[in-house]
């Protein structure tokens, strides 16, 4: 195995497992902390998919290590430790503490920390994230549900949460392309925030962290890295996928900016869509047979259920319920609808936000998954594996896919 990576949230491993398939790596996609056993095939590339976000740093320190150490004996030559493109965590977070464990445990002193993804307009310049044009601190992460993000400069933000020194390697470095900035990782002590601006910028920085045994970033920083492996470059599969027989359905648990559009424009364009409202699914007002009967009214279409809410909203329920128990009221009502839903014969499901996937595929019992093709950056089609019939799976990062998404992904199924 060349790369095995440890990803912080399920639509985030399935964006690196893309990342990889595409620069032509054979890609297994593994959900939860590997048995210490597993045997990965012929797979060249492990995305073990965790749900540590959100957790306690020791829980998410304990769940990396020991998916490390079962890649590590599988022989993973380089060790990938995935997160968000907009850096998501808490100063009690986790991105830090994972890191200077991965480190220990490698025996190493030195990583790169890059979250850049330009095709969907994460770029680091001088240390600061951006949005778009934004920085990140003044986008709408500003107001996450869960890990409201409020300070750009990521050199000040993992400071905060790594025990080992953060500095920065600035685009002037980066720009002079692979051997400077080899050299200057040769230098580095401790974890640089690495700045990159573009694809260019990141196939530069995987060439020259190619002696590194350990990366950490976004998938975009993955960009680089398959073609250090392989002696030719090789060509994705692009084919539409072949999915079982079944009915369709979207569930969206993001509130970003970007599924609140798909929400909008899949209704516009005469989606049927139920409404969730959390409060009514903590008082027990909503129920799991209103989803059902509401899936049987629209037996011909593809209908949409979400909970997609406005800030306000969603800063209203969390005063009631508090953060964390409003989250998992959302996840767990979804989590019990997905598997009522497979019962009735459901086999293609298109699911929005990483910690809602993370939830649906629980519920689905899925072990692994293999990565089909791309519906947009960062989101592919993907195969189950682990149950009784092999199910189609978009797990959609919040903030990734155009105002269709919900509309056109199905095109790419046969
Ligand atoms: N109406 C709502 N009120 C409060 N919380 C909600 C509401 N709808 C969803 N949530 C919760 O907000 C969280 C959204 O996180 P999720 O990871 O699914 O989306 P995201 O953060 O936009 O996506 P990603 O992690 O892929 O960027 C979940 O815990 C979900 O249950
Ligand atoms: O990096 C990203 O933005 C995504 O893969 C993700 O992690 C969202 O949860």
């Amino acid at each position: 195995m060349f790369i095995g990576a440890i990803a912080d949230d399920l639509t985030g491993a399935t964006d690196l497992a893309l990342m990889l398939a595409r620069e032509g790596l054979e890609v297994l996609q593994v959900v939860g902390v590997p048995a210490p056993d597993s045997d990965f095939g012929s797979a060249e590339a492990v995305v073990v998919s965790l749900k540590s976000r959100t957790n306690p740093a020791e829980e998410a320190v304990a769940m990396s290590l020991a998916s490390a150490e079962v890649l590590l004996a599988a022989g993973a030559r380089q060790l990938f430790f995935k997160y968000c493109s907009t850096f998501d965590s808490t100063d009690e977070g986790n991105i830090g503490p994972v890191t200077d464990a991965l480190l220990k445990r490698l025996g190493e002193t030195r990583t790169i920390a890059c979250p850049a993804f330009p095709v969907n307009k994460r770029t680091v310049y001088k240390g600061h994230l951006f949005v778009g044009d934004e920085l990140l601190s003044d986008s709408p992460m500003k107001d996450h549900p869960l890990n409201p993000m409020r300070d750009a400069n990521l050199v000040r933000v993992l400071g905060r949460q790594a025990k080992t020194p953060v500095s920065l390697i600035a685009y002037e470095t980066v720009s002079q392309g692979p051997d400077v900035l080899a050299e200057a990782l040769e230098r580095l002590k401790g974890i640089a925030i690495v700045d990159a601006v573009s694809d260019a910028d990141l196939r530069t920085i995987g060439r020259a962290a190619k002696g590194l045994r350990l990366i950490t970033g976004g998938s975009g920083v993955a960009l680089g890295l398959p073609a250090n492996f392989l002696e030719a470059p090789r060509a994705p599969d692009t084919e539409p996928m072949a999915a079982a027989p079944g009915r369709a359905v979207v569930l969206a648990g993001s509130c970003s900016t970007a599924t609140r559009r798909q929400v909008a424009a899949a209704i516009a364009a005469g989606m049927p869509a139920m409404r969730l409202d959390a409060m009514a699914i903590a008082e027990g007002r909503t129920r799991v047979e209103d989803a059902l009967a509401f899936v049987r009214e629209h037996a011909d279409a593809i209908p949409l259920i979400y909970s997609s809410a406005e800030p306000e909203a969603v800063r209203a329920v969390q005063e009631q319920l508090g953060r964390n128990a409003a989250g998992e009221t959302v996840e767990h009502y979804l989590a019990a609808v997905t598997q009522a839903l497979k019962d009735e014969g459901f086999t293609r499901f298109l699911v929005a936000g990483g910690e809602t996937s993370g939830a649906v595929v629980a519920a689905l019992g899925v072990s692994a998954l293999r990565i089909g093709p791309e519906i947009d950056p960062g989101v592919p089609w993907t195969v189950s594996h682990g149950t009784d019939q092999k199910l189609a799976l978009a797990l959609k990062s919040g903030n990734f896919g155009t105002d269709d998404f919900f509309i056109k992904a199905w095109d790419l199924l046969k």
